[in-house]
């Protein structure tokens, strides 16, 4: 694993992506790649579209639902559509009341409803029984029987209908107007609802045993995309660039895949599971793709994330449908991304809710796997970033018993990951590939996909025939240190700030073995209000304590400039002092760099949090402030050589800072110049790594929070 090897100082302040980058750090010094963009993986989620795929769950879900919901709707409307009554007017229903053939009724509001004991037919068909009504057009064209019969009571009507009722001894209900009893109401309206949630109760209780009716409603089918051989453009080694030790690893597993009867009959034992481990967009992804690109052979892709739901028991039989689909269409590949998301070691970390799930999706895992006896022709390949966390069970043989490091590319690597990338665009005759990779140290493949990416879209908008150098260089100082901004600075500020990045120069340029500077600028850039830009000649690999020393120096540099020259400090240095502690912290805490505490780490383990020292619960009392001394002892021993290098070199500093605030920026050459210094480096692209920090400013009261970006 590369190390982090730039450095940037710069005058703002406030949050840190180096943290999150660290956070990725393996051994050694890491400030990870800065210009890692998140969640920036353009290629994925279009690639995977324009892959043919399908998605198995979901779709029966919907069938079932709808189906439940026109059965629901069929049976309430049948339940509750009034039953066909015999419409009467009010006179035939009074002369069946005097006549006894009423035998019950129930009146809403005006509306009289009942039931005749003996069925009658109305309009009658012998029009002669009342000769009133003979004129009236019958109500009704076809005379229809029933025993049942509505009918309207005129208003007016005082005609002592009840008490006529009583004497024909007819049983007489009221109901309120509304016609719907409550307790239909009360069922259909919030049947379904309560059908749904015992349906998932259920589902819950029973998931954790089998798959049963949640099967039916793709709760448990995995979310793995199918890549089939056949559609979309195949991914193939020659898609993948700069990490050949890697591809040679996965080269049997695709022999394997393409002949698996060969290794059948020999007998011979292939491994089941291949674990991928490395930084995010380091190409994992990429060559699984690849080795099922490869063999020709159908390409399960799922993210570990993807299988945890609320409901317990719903990962297990994602897996176990994964595991069925893969064998159905074995030879096969399953892709499992994220690993960590489940395969955790059990009884560790964070006690969350799905914690349960969690297990047992992962034991699900642990058992599909052990049910393989090789004949089946899938391989498992899984991807982490954190492969130190994973539960032991999974790294035990029959399982992802082989391990294969992805780490970021070096220079010749990322030179021809530049090319694979390159391939369709039309290159200007001025782009050095060679010199782009040697200014891109710590990036890794997806990041140099987005940095070509970037440059294409930067010559489109300039109109350029081809992209250019310069596209490169332009959208490589983007990635790297955010858009220009337009604020502006009082000249005082301005002035300041020069003087705040040139002390960082000037101690980059001064401190023998520091990285040289390669761009100084006082434009405010992302959250920054300047940014000085180390970068060093060759990938770095380890630091010796002297180099680090000389990074906390050169961070310091800043503050030490300006407290020289004005007599006081501003908040600009937040950064500057969080990056130089840090660096101060790890020293003494993991790299035994600290004489008095002596070689033993006593951090907690910065990548599985657990403390390491003394006694495993973390350093004792004594030791803790031990630490907390040395660090002190540091920092301020390097801000004193800073602000004594600055001292002595009074007029370089101001002629530096004169310069950088005549003309913003200032490459290396410039700067090395301004200082009355020969240039140390071959100045290849004056374009840098590593980023400036967002953050703060209290002082001039404009916040950190990344709000409009004005690219110039
Ligand atoms: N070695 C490489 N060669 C060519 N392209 C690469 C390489 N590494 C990464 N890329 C590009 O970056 C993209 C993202 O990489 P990929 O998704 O494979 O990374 P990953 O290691 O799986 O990351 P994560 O851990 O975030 O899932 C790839 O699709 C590819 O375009
Ligand atoms: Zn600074």
């Amino acid at each position: 694993m590369t190390g982090r090897q730039e450095e940037v100082v710069d005058r703002g302040s406030g949050i840190n992506r180096r943290e999150q980058r660290e956070q990725n750090a393996g051994k050694g010094l890491r400030w990870g790649p800065p210009w890692r963009v998140e969640g920036a993986r353009p290629d994925t989620e279009s690639d995977r579209w324009a892959d043919s795929w399908r998605r198995p769950g979901g779709s029966r879900f919907w069938l079932v639902l709808t189906g439940l919901l026109v059965v629901n709707w069929l049976l309430s409307g049948l339940l509750l559509a009034p039953p066909q009554r015999l419409d009467v007017p009010y006179t035939v229903f009074r002369e069946q009341v005097e006549a006894g053939n009423v035998a019950e009724v129930t009146t809403v509001g005006d509306t009289i409803e009942g039931r005749f004991e003996e069925e009658v037919t109305y309009p009658p068909r012998d029009q002669n029984s009342r000769p009133g009504e003979d004129a009236l057009p019958p109500l009704s064209g076809q005379p229809r029987s029933s025993t049942l019969f509505t009918t309207e009571r005129p208003s007016f009507a005082d005609d002592g209908l009840m008490n006529l009722l009583l004497r024909e001894n007819v049983t007489v209900n009221a109901e309120p107007p509304d016609r719907v009893p409550v307790w239909q109401q009360l069922v259909f309206g919030f049947g379904p609802t309560i059908l749904l949630v015992a349906l998932l109760v259920w589902l819950a209780r029973r998931s954790a045993a089998g798959a049963g009716l949640s099967a039916g409603m793709g709760l448990s089918r995995s979310k793995a995309r199918r890549y089939s051989p056949e559609g979309g453009p195949r991914t193939t080694f020659d898609d993948v660039a700069g990490i050949d030790d890697v591809e040679e690893e996965v080269r049997e597993i695709v022999d394997f895949l393409r002949n698996p009867d060969r290794y059948r009959r020999l007998g011979a034992r292939v491994p089941k599971g291949v674990l991928l481990s490395g930084p995010p967009g380091t190409g994992k992804t990429l060559l699984a793709r690849a080795v099922a690109g490869e063999a020709g052979v159908p390409f399960f892709s799922v993210s570990a994330a993807e299988f945890i739901e609320m409901i317990v028991g719903v990962g297990a039989s994602r897996v176990r449908d994964l595991f069925e689909q893969a064998k159905k269409d074995a030879p096969a590949i399953i892709f499992i991304d994220e690993l960590d998301a489940i395969g955790r070691a059990r009884g560790s970390g964070a006690t969350v809710s799905g914690h349960d799930e969690r297990e047992q999706t992962l034991n699900q895992v642990l058992t599909e796997m052990d049910g393989f006896d090789g004949s089946e022709g899938v391989v498992v390949m899984a991807a982490t970033n954190r492969p130190e966390i994973l539960d032991p069970a999974l790294l035990r043989a029959g399982r992802f018993d082989r391990r294969v490091m992805v780490n970021p590319p070096d220079t010749t690597g990322r030179q021809q990951i530049l090319a694979v990338h390159t391939r369709g665009v039309p290159l200007g005759d001025d782009v050095d590939l060679a010199v782009l990779a040697s200014a891109t140290p710590g990036m890794v493949g997806a990041d140099l996909r987005n940095l070509v990416n970037e440059a294409a879209l930067l010559a489109a908008r300039r109109d350029h025939e081809r992209v250019q150098m310069a596209d490169f260089t332009d959208a490589l100082e983007k990635m790297v240190l955010g858009a220009e901004r337009k604020i502006l600075l009082t000249p005082e500020e301005r002035e300041r700030t020069a003087y705040h990045e040139s002390g960082h120069a000037l101690l980059g340029m001064l401190t023998p073995g520091a990285d040289p500077v390669r761009k100084i600028s006082i434009i405010p850039r992302g959250m920054a209000l300047g940014v000085t830009l180390q970068s060093p000649e060759t990938d770095r690999y380890g630091y010796s304590r002297r180099y680090l020393q000389g990074r906390i120096v050169g961070a310091l540099g800043g503050r030490a400039a300006e407290d020289l020259v004005y007599g006081d400090i501003t908040t600009g240095a937040e950064n500057d002092l969080e990056q130089a502690t840090k660096i101060a912290r790890q020293m003494v805490g993991r790299w035994g760099m600290s004489d008095a505490v002596g070689p033993v780490s006593v951090l907690p383990d910065p990548r599985t949090e657990q403390p390491l020292v003394l006694d495993g619960t973390g350093p004792a009392p004594a030791t803790r402030e031990l630490v907390d001394a040395e660090v002190r002892r540091i920092l301020e021993e390097c801000y004193a050589q800073a602000y004594a290098t600055l001292t002595g070199h009074r007029d370089r500093l101001d002629s530096l800072a004169r310069t950088l605030l005549a003309a913003e920026t200032l490459d290396a050459d410039e700067a090395y110049k301004a200082a009355g210094l020969p240039p140390q480096a071959p100045a290849e692209v004056a374009v840098p790594a590593g980023a400036d920090r967002p953050g703060s400013d209290a002082l001039t009261g404009r916040t950190g929070q990344p709000e409009a970006v004005a690219a110039r």
